[in-house]
């Protein structure tokens, strides 16, 4: 068949005989996972299973080559199955619509893959894969995609770092003060607009918004108390929605009484320049003639007037939405609305109320458009960036099955002129990271016979040897400190050890404590004359903890080490090439600059640097 054929020729028989046998994992059917997939199957890799738990949005379509419009509402991981198994008939791709963490993809099942690829969109679902592949001892493409920036970072157990031995950001949040009080930035009044006052006034309150830090409520106790009693003034303008004067009062409370109140607060000003409130009365006769169209310019940035025009229509049409939900509302949950990006009428609000905010605290203020991105997090999600990422995660991938780790990289991809690509040598584990610093082994128990006593005495003690200092968590949490006794006569699946959990042995003597033991729980039938708890395997090794680094990491690299991430030009031989070969064998074009080299010769090699 040509197609094989022409595989066999780019990637050599060796490799593409392994391909074809290699059972593989895509974890996400979305931006990346859709290229990935594509890139998979046209690749020549026989058995593919993808995981996806999410149902297909119109927005996707836009990137999401696999769906079409007819698809939308169904399955990603289900149609991404059908589109593209018709690449390459034979392909057999296995689809499952639901979430990783899901007790059915257990360490046995991570066990049956030859690699596996995450495609996902956030560091929870990330955080699990990797756990499970260090557990399952399977190779991982970990990918990422924001905007023009791309990353693919092949991890090996054992010989990489993991997902999780560089810290990772969270999503960013605010002091609930500087939201409230204290605005210095667009985005401040953005959050302001969309968390606290869209919320008081058509949801159920700031309390549960997740941009808004509680943390420092403690150091401005009055200021919090303050707040709160104007959040609860503003509940009561709500009962007045509806009625002509709802969008006066809501502004009037918001950017004249809030405001003055904040200015009379001095302390707060002798820094920073205080805000100015805004009287409705002078702005109203301007704003009314303002032409209802003017929220569709949402590409340009409205002046004061425009924005109390939007302020008023979308509050209007907010709460006639409200209205219409109450009438229909059956049961007592009052409805609610829900604030959206994608929903005009609520983007039309928190637009114009965050640059309303933005006037009074002489803030710049900014167009609908960009607020849409601040407001729904979203930096555009390119096409273009994840098809390059995703071709990049399968060229490492090859590395990794060939058995070149040493030579796989973590690549970075980004819009810059000089380069657009970047990559650094992998670096060792991290042996201080809490999910691949650790031992690991498997621990069997009969769920009618174990008890914790039989594992802390017959296992832990006696045959690895701790001492009486060691705490045992379970994933509901601490089952066994010396502090603990009673539960050594509890049955270890009273105590929550079940199938398909971890237990991590931390050992807490103070001189020279080993490495913590992360214990992945099967279940086993035993024979009443065994043990009714063993590890496998039975005998192990488990190192002392090293004191960290301090973050200078060492990577090897064909057999020499060096720091990582410090740049070095990639030679012939680490391009997998040896270049007087090459030269022999086929045609290969230098670019002037010595930046570039293309090969190409009978056997189909392209390499590019
Ligand atoms: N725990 C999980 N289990 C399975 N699939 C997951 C899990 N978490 C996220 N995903 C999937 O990972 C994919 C990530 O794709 P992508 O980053 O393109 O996000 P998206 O939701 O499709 O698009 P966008 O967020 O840009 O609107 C999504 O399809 C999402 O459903
Ligand atoms: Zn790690």
């Amino acid at each position: 068949m040509p197609r094989d054929r022409f595989l066999k020729q780019s990637l050599g028989n060796n490799l593409y005989s392994q391909i074809s046998q290699s059972r593989i994992l895509v974890v996400g059917a979305g931006g990346i996972g859709c290229e990935l997939l594509k890139n998979l199957v046209t690749t020549g890799f026989k058995e593919i299973h993808v995981v996806d738990l999410d149902t297909i949005d119109l927005s996707n379509l836009n990137r999401q080559f696999l769906f079409r419009h007819a698809h939308i509402k169904k399955s990603k991981a289900l149609v991404a199955k059908e589109t593209a198994g018709k690449f390459n008939p034979g392909v057999s791709i296995e689809a499952y619509h639901a979430n990783i963490k899901d007790p059915q993809f257990n360490i046995e099942w991570f066990k049956s893959f030859v690699i596996v690829f995450n495609a996902l969109d956030n560091l929870d679902a990330r955080r699990h894969v990797n756990r499970m592949c260090i557990a399952a001892e399977v190779p991982l493409i970990e990918s990422g995609t924001t905007g023009f920036n791309g990353q693919v970072q092949p991890i090996k157990p054992g010989q990489t770092q993991c997902y999780d031995c560089s810290p990772k950001e969270t999503p960013k949040s605010f002091p609930v003060c500087t939201i409230r009080s204290t605005p210095s930035q667009p985005i401040h009044c953005i959050v302001w607009a969309k968390s606290y006052l869209f919320t008081e006034l058509f949801g159920i309150g700031e309390d549960e918004a997740p941009e808004l830090d509680h943390t420092e409520d403690s150091d401005n106790k009055e200021e919090i108390e303050n707040l709160r009693q104007e959040a609860a003034a503003l509940q009561k303008i709500r009962q007045s929605m509806g009625s002509q004067e709802f969008p006066r009062r809501v502004f009037e409370k918001v950017y004249s009484e809030d405001i003055e109140r904040l200015r009379s607060m001095e302390d707060m000003w002798k820094t920073r320049k205080p805000p100015n409130a805004l009287d409705y009365e002078t702005l109203l006769p301007k704003a009314t003639e303002i032409p209802p169209t003017i929220f569709q310019q949402d590409q340009r940035t409205w002046t004061l007037e425009e924005n109390v025009a939007v302020f008023n229509s979308s509050l209007t049409r907010l709460s006639n939405r409200l209205d219409e939900a109450k009438a229909k509302s059956i049961g007592n949950a009052p409805p609610i609305l829900t604030f959206d990006k994608d929903d005009k009428d609520t983007l039309d609000f928190v637009a114009s109320a965050a640059n309303l905010r933005s006037i009074s605290f002489g803030i710049e203020t900014r167009s609908e458009f960009d607020i849409k991105q601040m407001a729904g997090n979203i930096i555009p999600a390119i096409a273009t960036t994840n098809a390059t990422t995703a071709a990049l995660c399968v060229l490492q991938a090859f590395k990794v099955l060939q058995g070149n780790v040493q030579k796989a990289k973590m690549v970075f991809l980004s819009k810059s002129v000089d380069r657009a690509l970047d990559r650094e040598d992998l670096r060792a584990p991290d042996p201080g990271c809490a999910v691949c610093g650790n031992a690991r082994a498997t621990l069997a128990f009969n769920p009618e016979r174990a008890t914790l006593g039989d594992f802390v005495n017959e296992v832990l003690k006696s045959k690895l040897g701790y001492s009486d200092e060691l705490s045992i968590q379970t994933d509901a949490g601490l089952i066994y400190d010396p502090d603990l006794e009673e539960n050594l006569s509890k049955k270890l699946s009273d105590l929550g050890v079940v199938k398909d959990s971890f237990v991590t042995i931390i050992d807490d003597d103070d001189d020279s404590p080993r490495i913590n033991l992360i214990l992945a729980v099967s279940e086993i039938d035993f024979p009443e004359t065994s043990p009714p708890v063993v590890l496998v395997p039975e005998a192990l090794q488990i190192p002392k903890k090293a004191k960290p680094t301090n973050g200078v990491t060492h990577s090897e690299t064909n057999g020499h080490v060096e720091p990582a991430g410090q740049k070095r030009k990639r030679d012939a031989d680490e391009a997998e090439l040896e270049t007087d070969n090459i030269r022999k064998r086929g045609k290969v074009a230098e670019q002037p600059n010595g930046t570039a080299i293309t090969i190409d010769d009978d056997e189909g090699a392209i390499v590019l640097d």
